[in-house]
């Protein structure tokens, strides 16, 4: 349980304080302890979907355990049974998620997937707070007020300001910008040649005033000082550390297969 002033929680303080004063709140002390450590940090990213050769709760602990050996202050992983598993190997906060489906909203899309993800260990559950229907018909909102009742905090994954601003309204502890590129409204700035989304990284850090945090398609250390140049709370990077396939791709595409380099015609 994470405690706010006066022994309340933080969640519902917040929620409190947005519908009455029903503006974007500013409080540092509206922030939970666990995101205030997270402060200028690295978050790594452990997710193997079933499809992916690493799937499976001990290979992602594994990861884990990797990832806060190299300095990872907190891991982000999908899946009650991963999240279970990684509370239980590595001593960080873990920001849990949990993906269903692949369509529309499938990132902790509903108030029973917010839940289960509290009750497998989550420090701080994260969900889809894009404006699209949610499968379960409810509102970010009531995700947040579910989870807050477990006192976990809410972390929002949008594509747009618009999204973030409401997204603090709702209750959210913190944004990220996870979901840029991933909408139909944002599909332009995604693409497997697309960098990280840092103008909306930007303008989510003057628009709310909550942790901003930098996400998706961070691929180099540079951009992880640049996030944090720009304001970035915290900056996670997924798959350029833990999906080797993806970073097999990067190698692979620096190959020549031109014959360019002769190595063929010199060969003994
Ligand atoms: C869009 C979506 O579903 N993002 C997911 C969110 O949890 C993960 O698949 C990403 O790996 C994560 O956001 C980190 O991003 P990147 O792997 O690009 O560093």
């Amino acid at each position: 349980m994470v405690d706010g002033p006066r022994g309340t929680c933080w969640t519902e303080q917040v929620v409190r304080t947005n519908i009455s004063d029903g503006t974007v709140r500013s409080d540092p002390l509206g922030t939970p302890e666990v995101l205030r450590r997270l402060r200028g940090k690295l978050i790594v990213s452990c997710q193997a979907l079933p499809h992916e050769a690493l799937h499976g709760s001990a290979l992602m602990a594994a990861m884990a355990r990797a990832v806060v050996e190299g300095g990872a202050a907190a891991v982000r992983c999908n899946s009650p049974e991963d999240i279970t598993a990684v509370t239980e190997t590595v001593p960080v906060p873990v920001i849990g998620l949990w993906k269903d489906g692949t369509d529309g909203v499938y990132i902790t899309p509903g108030v029973a997937h917010a839940v289960a993800v509290a009750e497998a260990g989550a420090a701080v559950v994260a969900a889809d707070a894009t404006d699209r229907p949610r499968p379960d018909g409810s509102a970010f909102a009531d995700l947040v007020a579910a989870a807050g009742r477990r006192g976990v905090p809410v972390l929002a994954d949008v594509a747009t300001v618009r999204e973030g601003a409401a997204a603090v309204r709702a209750g959210a502890a913190a944004v990220s910008t996870t979901l840029s590129g991933y909408t139909p409204e944002t599909a332009a700035r995604g693409g497997p040649d697309a960098g990280p989304d840092m103008e909306l990284l930007s303008a989510l850090v003057a628009e709310v005033r909550v942790p901003v945090i930098a996400e998706g398609r961070i691929a180099e250390p540079g951009q992880v000082a640049e996030a944090l140049d720009r304001g970035a709370w915290a900056v996670v990077v997924g798959g350029a550390i833990t999906r080797p396939d993806q970073i097999t791709r990067r190698f692979a595409a620096a190959l020549r297969t031109d014959g360019a380099d002769g190595a063929e015609d010199d060969a003994p």
